[in-house]
């Protein structure tokens, strides 16, 4: 396919998502099976101009002064993919595949100026968020939100257990892999521009042997200041598909306890597998039965909050989530987070920790909700986290990170990585 065909088929897929409403990965998968003839190169080239059009949509459409599939695959095709119009529309004259030719209109919309649009739409983000993202960043909330419209990298963690980041670098030289800049085993793939296409390194030896993850540095790097050591005995409540629950057990060289809790069966099935890939020898499952931690009470150096949320932090991987987020679906997560965060501070023995973690950017899931809880906990306070940054991480920590509460915000902005909020609580001894 050329580009005029893959814009139509972008604009096709646009399309579904808005009038099935369905998740933009399942509307792409599913134009992939009823075209058959499109290759991999095709595949990723539409993939990135629908995921291009979401991460920019607010912005887009008021260059346009339109949000249709449309409008917004043209704004990628000239303003994030630097064709001009002249260009497409002689592309289009000769192609039977491709949208109409772009009118005189539209070529006059495409000269708007963006920097004459509110600051929410500059900065990709909805409007009711603004006092959250104002709270959160200050007067750098647009740039934040900018950053969060661009594309991610590919990070991957080295596993330590059985590999070395070294020997991982040279596996992946093909791949323009390089050493992140703060996690001391992350190996990270820039992300490319335009049609380029996101390596699968999960067919890559070194992955099926076992010798690294795919996991986003901000996530390793959450998971390093958690501070696991050989020996600890380890609670991972929110342990889903195990991501940090592999990093601990790497931490931890596979020595003392990790015990692996969802409350999701679905979620924690893939686990098995990844453990065993892994040789993460030190950590015990715990399905989510009635009584299933009981024996842990009062008895944990570490409790681990991986706490489900907005995941606002991921809007550059998902941003479709970003326009369908509601004050609604916040208000539950807070409500689900309070709960956790107190029934976890039961397995928390005097002198340990609780870590909370979101892959979330909003004040209201993250310092606020650690305020309360040491409002409701007052046997726990706030740790410094700057010496566990120092001992954990192979850059120093930007004073950016520190929030009012006493956590750190990572953002695409800050650290190039996924957001992710983390706070680390003492229990009194
Ligand atoms: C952010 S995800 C965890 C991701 C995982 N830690 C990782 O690194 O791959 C949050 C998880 O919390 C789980 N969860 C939600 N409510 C819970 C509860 N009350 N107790 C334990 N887990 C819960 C969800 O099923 C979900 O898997």
């Amino acid at each position: 396919m050329r580009l005029p065909g893959r814009l139509s088929a972008a604009i096709e897929v646009l399309n579904d998502v808005e009038a099935r409403k369905r998740p933009v990965s399942e509307a792409l998968k599913a134009w992939g099976l009823g075209n058959r003839f499109a290759g991999a190169g095709d595949r990723a080239a539409i993939g990135n101009l629908v995921y291009d059009a979401l991460r920019r949509r607010a912005s887009h459409a008021f260059i346009m002064g339109d949000d249709s599939a449309r409008a917004l695959v043209l704004a990628v095709a000239v303003l994030d993919w630097h064709n001009t119009p002249e260009t497409l529309n002689a592309a289009f004259a000769d192609d039977a595949h491709a949208p109409a030719q772009l009118s005189d209109a539209e070529i006059a919309r495409l000269q708007t100026d963006p920097t004459t649009a509110p600051d929410h739409i500059r900065a990709d983000m909805p409007e009711w968020l603004v006092p959250s993202l104002q709270r959160a960043f200050g007067p750098n909330w647009v740039a934040e939100g900018q950053a969060m419209a661009g594309r991610p990298s590919l990070d991957m963690r080295v596993n330590a257990l059985k590999s070395n980041r070294d020997r991982v670098l040279k596996n992946l030289k093909r791949f323009d892999a390089v050493q992140t800049q703060f996690s001391p085993n992350g190996v990270t793939i820039p992300p490319g521009e335009r049609d380029s296409r996101t390596p699968n390194v999960t067919t890559d030896e070194g992955y099926l042997k076992g010798w690294f993850e795919v996991q986003d540095q901000g996530s390793q790097i959450v998971a390093a200041l958690a501070g696991a050591r050989p020996g600890n005995q380890v609670l991972d409540l929110c342990a889903g598909a195990g991501g940090k629950t592999l990093a601990l057990a790497a931490d931890m060289t596979n020595k003392g306890q990790i015990f692996a809790y969802d409350s999701d069966r679905n979620r924690l099935a893939p686990i098995y597998d990844r453990l065993k890939r892994n040789g993460a020898r030190n950590v015990q499952v715990r399905a989510p039965l009635d009584g299933a931690l009981d024996d842990l009470v009062g008895k944990m150096d570490r409790v681990v909050v991986d706490a489900p949320c907005t995941g606002t932090g991921t809007w550059r991987r998902r941003p479709d989530t970003k326009w369908k987020l509601t004050p609604e679906l916040l208000a539950t997560r807070q409500a689900e987070q309070s709960a956790i965060l107190d029934d976890a501070a039961r397995f928390v023995k005097p002198g340990g920790t609780l870590i909370y973690i979101t892959c979330s950017i909003l004040p209201e899931e993250n310092d606020d909700q650690t305020t309360a809880f040491l409002a409701r906990q007052p046997q726990f306070v706030v740790a410094d986290i700057a010496p566990l940054w120092q001992s954990s991480l192979a850059a120093p920590m930007s004073p950016e990170l520190p929030s009012v509460a006493g956590g750190i915000i990572l953002t695409p902005r800050r650290t190039a990585t996924d957001g992710f909020y983390f706070a680390a609580l003492t229990r009194a001894e």
